[in-house]
């Protein structure tokens, strides 16, 4: 289907927050962004899809699609959702964004639906998506994906990459200069408590929460991370439906 126009004063918004503010760095530009319920759940329950947010904020997440190298998710984000991965939107020129999983033990291959983002690399919709799996995975590239192996550590019997190198990394491998991460909730509770190692500033640039209409109640998969955060330098949209708040978080 068709997205809704973009709102002009959105655009701007995602304009002025989209560009790094230092260029020369060994990190990309990272925007974190999702849709949240007004009680703070990005989804109705573990394992359901949940539309939180309307047409014209969808167009938004598009167009910051539209202006970063690659997209970033966690692989339970991938079983759940089958995202495209892919940027519908287009300024006369089709904007190929690389698809990048966090997947530390390639769980990808439990995969049971129709896989949508591997499916728009064949039909150079999207880039090739990149895995990145743990150094103790046996899995190698194909031509549907590039595998990318990093070290992990163990925290509490799970496989923990480090975001400091995995970003550095991305930039340095793969000439990513600007990342969007789209979630889940894992990933969003660690993003936003997690440190830049040279500046000590949030790792994270830019963030961009959309906040629906609704709330998602107790079975909900909720957003909160282990720290106590303040958000810095807000601005704030609204259509009387959705709200949209944008922070130079980093900064
Ligand atoms: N509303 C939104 O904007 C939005 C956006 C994305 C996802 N979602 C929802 O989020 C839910 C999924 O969230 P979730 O927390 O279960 O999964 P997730 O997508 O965050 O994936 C979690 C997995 O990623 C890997 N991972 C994450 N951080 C890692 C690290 N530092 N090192 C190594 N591996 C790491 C692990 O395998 C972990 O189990 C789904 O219901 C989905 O619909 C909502
Ligand atoms: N903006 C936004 N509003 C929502 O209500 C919602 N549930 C998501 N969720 C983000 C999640 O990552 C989705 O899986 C992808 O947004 C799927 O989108 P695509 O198929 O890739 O276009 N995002």
């Amino acid at each position: 289907m068709a997205l809704a126009p973009l709102d002009s004063t959105l655009r701007d918004l995602v304009d002025s927050h989209s560009q790094s503010l230092v260029v020369d760095t060994a990190y990309p530009h990272v925007t974190l962004t999702y849709a949240q319920s007004l009680d703070a759940k990005i989804a109705a329950a573990p394992g359901k899809r949940t539309l939180i947010s309307g047409p014209t904020t969808k167009t938004m997440t598009h167009y910051i699609r539209f202006k970063h190298d690659a997209i970033l998710i966690g692989i339970n984000t991938v079983l759940i959702d089958n995202p495209s991965l892919s940027c519908k939107f287009s300024n006369n020129v089709s904007h190929f964004i690389t698809p990048i999983i966090i997947d530390p033990n390639f769980k990808f291959s439990q995969c049971k639906h129709s896989k949508q983002f591997i499916s728009n690399y064949k039909n150079k919709i999207n880039s090739k998506p990149i895995f990145i799996v743990s150094d103790e995975t046996k899995i190698d590239s194909t031509d549907e994906f590039i595998i990318f192996k990093l070290p992990t550590v163990n925290v509490n019997d799970h496989k923990q990459f480090n975001w400091n190198l995995l970003l550095k990394s991305l930039k340095s491998k793969f000439e990513i200069s600007s990342i969007m991460i789209e979630g889940g909730a894992t990933i969003i509770n660690e993003l936003l408590t997690t440190e830049n190692s040279s500046t000590k500033n949030p790792i994270v640039d830019t963030l961009i929460v959309t906040i629906g209409p609704v709330f998602l109640g107790e079975h909900g998969v909720g957003v909160n991370p282990n720290n106590q955060l303040s958000i810095p330098n807000t601005t704030v949209w609204t259509d009387n439906k959705d709200i949209v708040l944008f922070s130079r978080f980093g900064k």
